[in-house]
């Protein structure tokens, strides 16, 4: 879906489909000049990581495998509590691999957080994140972040994967939502 197809929802478009794509071939360009060769297993985190992963990916020139966990925060209404759960927990072994998670969008920064430390409980050589998008204004956390697309405002967003109620995450832009769709 693009902007015609949903304009009478969106408020405000942050990041254009081609803001996007950029955002990801300078995140991967900087990736596989700090890997420099070394094999990379990509962590996405569903579902909203799934676009970013997918194109992630493919502008790499770095060998990588992927997986996949699900993670469930509780807390109270729209708010991440920091208590997690794992629902799909990964197929791969981390002993020696490098990871980088991979994520739509960090913002109180309390999912990643708890998530980097149970990787690295695994024994991996490294772990790294990126995010297409980060709030630094939300953070309830210090989290060391070493790839971040792009920084937005303090407010909520949809698109290229980030949903409102399992919506628009096939929006090809990020944008924030018209008031009436929430109220
Ligand atoms: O920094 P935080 O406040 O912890 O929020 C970030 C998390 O929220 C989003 O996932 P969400 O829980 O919406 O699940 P989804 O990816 O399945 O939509 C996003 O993909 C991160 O995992
Ligand atoms: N869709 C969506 N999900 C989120 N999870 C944490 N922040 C956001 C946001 O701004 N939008």
């Amino acid at each position: 879906m693009d902007t015609k197809d949903v304009a009478s929802d969106i408020e405000n478009v942050l990041l254009s489909k081609e803001d996007i794509q950029e955002r990801i071939k300078d995140l991967a360009a900087r990736i596989d000049a700090d890997y420099e060769g070394r094999d990379i297993l990509l962590v996405g985190v569903l579902k909203g990581a799934v676009m970013v992963m997918a194109d992630l990916a493919r502008a790499l020139h770095s060998h990588v495998t992927m997986d996949w966990m699900a993670v469930s925060s509780y807390g109270s209404g729209t708010q991440s509590s920091g208590v997690v759960r794992i629902l799909k927990d990964l197929d791969t072994d981390l002993l020696g691999k490098h990871v980088l998670i991979v994520e739509d969008i960090i913002d109180s920064g309390l999912t990643l957080s708890w998530l980097q430390s149970n990787l690295r409980s695994r024994g991996p050589a490294s772990v790294e994140i990126c995010t297409l998008l980060r709030k630094p204004d939300a953070a309830k956390v210090e989290i060391d972040v070493k790839y971040v697309g792009e920084e937005i405002p303090n407010e909520f967003v949809v698109g290229y994967g980030l949903d409102f109620a399992e919506k628009y995450r096939n929006l090809d832009f990020v944008g924030t939502l018209a008031r009436h769709v929430y109220e």
